[in-house]
């Protein structure tokens, strides 16, 4: 009779590993002594040791080919938060985690690590030092966030201990570091064109900001904590860098360590934000004649205008989580990884 080989413990796979956070975890995976596979719809690199496969996570068949003989999937696969394509983050976040879900039973799968978001609990208003026991925004900021909720209920309800199948979601926050096609490139691209000089508000409010590699030992840190009798079955944890920075401060950091001038000129919220509304209203209106990009969205104003910080509380209690990598040092290192957006480059 054949019996089922159990799967190494240290064998993987993570699911949109060519992404940004992706690459950093599977980094360190292999550093880690991991065997890799990388499912995602576009290979970004060739790492020795890695076995990259190429499909979208909305086709079950192609999934299961890179789950076989796997023990643990990361999932931190999504569409880019700033695109405005529902249709695409219903398919891919939703009916595609469902799909996740359903080939990881099929192909045995013992641990399921989804990378979620803090943004879960955000509506646009204040949340200082938030707790994961918030209750998911009722009116989420974007249809991003819309479907990330619904992304993190079913990878959590679907925890199972009867049928050995344990799960947990990270929720991160602001990830930035080297690499990042997001951050810091949208900062240095608003400041050459001259419309980064003014902060939006008293320029008090504090944010989380995490270094990728604290996010990524997170993420390790659940994987390896994650056990039938463990407290992390079936829970959502934050994990930032524990640090809350004003968000003025930090993009001036930033700014000014790529050569930039920071913002120096306050704008009141409510007009800001009033104006990003006006402006995404007629972009709505016009998109069958003209595709305009605001740069200042209501979501990218509630963001740069409120207090948004989480606690890792839970985090450090059940899996011994402290972010290895400082705040500072995580700038420092973020800034010179930057050769090429340095002003004049
Ligand atoms: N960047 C940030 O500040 C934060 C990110 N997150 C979450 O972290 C995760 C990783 O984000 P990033 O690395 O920043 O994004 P990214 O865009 O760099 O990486 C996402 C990867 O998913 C892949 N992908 C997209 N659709 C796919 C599909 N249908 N099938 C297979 N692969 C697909 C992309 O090709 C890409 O390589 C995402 O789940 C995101 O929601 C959460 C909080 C903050
Ligand atoms: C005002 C201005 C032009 C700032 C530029 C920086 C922004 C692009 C980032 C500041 C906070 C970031 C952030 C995210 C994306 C990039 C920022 C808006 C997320 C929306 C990415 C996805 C998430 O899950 C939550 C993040 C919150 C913070």
């Amino acid at each position: 009779m054949a019996t089922r080989v159990r799967p190494s413990s240290k064998r993987c796979t993570v699911i949109g590993g060519s992404g940004f956070l992706g690459r950093h975890l599977v980094e360190r995976l292999v550093d880690r002594g991991y065997t890799v596979n990388v499912f995602d719809i576009r290979q970004a690199y060739e790492l020795p040791g890695v076995t990259f496969h190429q499909g979208d996570l909305c086709d079950k068949q192609a999934l299961l080919v890179a789950l076989k003989d796997v023990s643990i999937v990361f999932h931190c696969a999504s569409p880019a938060p700033g695109s405005d394509d529902r249709a695409l983050f219903q398919r891919v976040n939703i009916d595609g985690t469902q799909t996740v879900i359903q080939a990881c039973h099929e192909a045995g799968v013992q641990k399921l690590i989804l990378t979620s978001s803090a943004s879960v609990v955000f509506e646009g208003t204040d949340i200082k030092n938030g707790r994961e026991d918030l209750p998911y925004a009722k009116k989420p900021i974007d249809y991003y966030t819309e479907t990330k909720i619904q992304q993190e209920k079913l990878v959590l309800e679907a925890c199972s201990k009867e049928k050995g199948f344990l799960t947990v979601a990270i929720r991160p926050h602001g990830i930035f570091g080297p690499r990042d096609p997001q951050l810091v490139p949208i900062l240095v691209d608003t400041a050459r064109r001259g419309k980064m000089k003014f902060i939006i508000g008293d320029g008090s409010n504090l944010v989380d900001f995490t270094y990728v590699e604290n996010v990524v030992h997170g993420h390790i840190l659940a994987a390896e904590h994650l056990k039938a009798d463990s407290p992390l079955c079936g829970q959502a944890y934050h994990i930032t860098n524990d640090e809350p920075v004003r968000f003025w401060d930090f993009m001036s950091q930033i700014l000014v360590g790529l050569g930039y001038s920071a913002p120096r000129y306050h704008l009141p919220y409510t007009l800001v934000y009033g104006i990003a509304l006006l402006l995404w209203l007629i972009a709505l209106v016009l998109r069958p004649l003209i595709r305009i990009k605001p740069t200042f969205t209501p979501m990218r104003v509630a963001l740069a205008g409120t207090h948004h910080y989480y606690s890792c509380t839970r985090a450090k209690k059940d899996m011994g989580y402290q972010p290895p990598v400082p705040l500072q040092e995580a700038i420092v290192r973020t800034v010179e990884s930057y050769p090429h957006l340095q002003k004049g480059a």
